[in-house]
């Protein structure tokens, strides 16, 4: 389904470090030098799960097949970039592109790496690409009521129901504030998730700190964790330079580095954790002696939906999902005996997936 997040922030403040690190590639040219990125780089990561892991390990599965997700490494944003400055904003058409935004923030001191504001201070850097994110929100805003006049008079239902919503997000704006603060009606939802406005996507903000304060975080990234938590925005603490350098080695090697360093996990794997939950998205597994597989799915997907996630045929000729509840397949050792004590249910149509679902479909062909 291809669930992308965005790469966001200042010039050289390490987003193509994190983004290399993410996909365990050199694949992003990271240098220190503003601007380094133009063209985006996209990626395809794992998702972590152990219950993957687990649910391989009792089926004897010979593949493990995580489920993925997509990393868009954008160009630095600076100060007056919605009006052209720096790269100017065509890079803000990639962000548009994007689900959700990991918002990195320098949060280490080195010297010898150039800050465009000559200065270490993540919360006014955040600051800075949030005004141009809205600023470029209030220009497209502009521009589409103005494309909308002629619908209007013409009593055209959606043009109206557009109009509306954006006459609010055009107001909070104005006073300031992100678009996503705009209280918005169920039954305006998806209208609204269309406006594709760059303010109203989930940010995760990821402090970028030096390699020693990877464990226990620092000043700087307290600062974001409480503007975060303010704003009701989820934040990772992370030193995307060892992330990349982790990224190398073996798994026996990273489990050593990663224990000198006081960590327990690597750094990654809590902002892909932190950067599915933002999306709202969930797991279900298929599992059997060939491989046990991790699928996704969005909150509140219906059972054929989710089958038509692995092939459009699941979902024409659904009849049924054959269900086992994660933690009865653990706790009961697999599907044959899960099944025996009448855990495995036999759910229709109306079945809304529940995240962990060890399920198998039945379709028409
Ligand atoms: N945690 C860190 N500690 C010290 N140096 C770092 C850290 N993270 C990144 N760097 C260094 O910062 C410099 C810039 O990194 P990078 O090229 O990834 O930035 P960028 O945000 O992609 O920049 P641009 O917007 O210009 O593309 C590199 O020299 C990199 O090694
Ligand atoms: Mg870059």
């Amino acid at each position: 389904m291809g669930f992308k997040m965005g790469i966001v922030g200042l010039p050289n403040v390490g987003k193509s470090t994190l983004f290399n690190a993410l996909t365990k590639t050199a694949a992003a040219q990271a240098a220190n030098f503003p601007f380094c990125t133009i063209e985006p780089n996209t990626g395809e990561v794992n998702v972590p799960d152990a219950r993957l892991d687990k649910l391989a390990a009792i089926a004897s599965s010979k593949e493990i097949i995580p489920t993925r997700m997509t990393f868009v490494d954008i160009a630095g944003l600076v100060k007056g970039a919605s009006k052209g400055e720096g790269l100017g904003n065509q890079f803000l058409a990639n962000i548009r592109e994007t689900d959700a935004i990991a918002h990195v923030l320098r949060c280490f001191d080195d010297g010898d790496v150039t800050h465009v504001d000559g200065r270490v201070n993540p919360v006014e850097d955040a600051e800075v690409i949030e005004t141009e994110l809205m600023l470029a929100d209030l220009e497209s805003i502009e521009k589409r009521r103005a494309g909308l006049v002629r619908k209007l008079k013409g009593n055209d239902k959606d043009a109206q129901q557009q109009d509306r919503l954006l006459a609010a997000a055009q107001e909070v704006l104005e006073n300031g504030q992100p678009a996503r603060t705009v209280d918005v009606d169920e039954e305006d939802k998806k209208a609204w998730n269309l406006l594709q406005l760059l303010t109203t996507k989930k940010i995760l903000y990821v402090c970028n700190v030096d390699e020693g304060d990877a464990a226990t975080g620092n000043a700087y990234s307290k600062a974001v964790e409480d503007m975060a938590a303010a704003q009701g925005a989820a934040s990772v603490v992370i030193s995307a330079k060892i992330e990349e350098e982790i990224s190398q080695l073996e798994d026996d090697d990273m489990e050593m580095f990663l224990e000198e360093l006081g960590l327990t996990e690597a750094g990654l794997d809590r902002l892909i954790r932190a950067g599915y939950e933002l999306l709202h998205l969930e797991t279900y597994f298929t599992v059997g002696p060939k491989e046990a597989r991790a699928w996704t799915i969005r909150e509140g997907t219906m059972a054929p939906q989710a089958a038509g996630v692995i092939h459009g045929d699941f979902e024409r000729g659904f009849i049924r999902a054959e269900t086992i509840a994660y933690d009865d397949y653990v706790e009961l050792g697999g599907e044959g005996p899960a099944k025996e004590a009448g855990k495995m249910r036999a759910e229709g149509k109306s079945y809304m997936v529940k995240d962990g679902d060890v399920l198998h479909f039945l379709f028409n062909a």
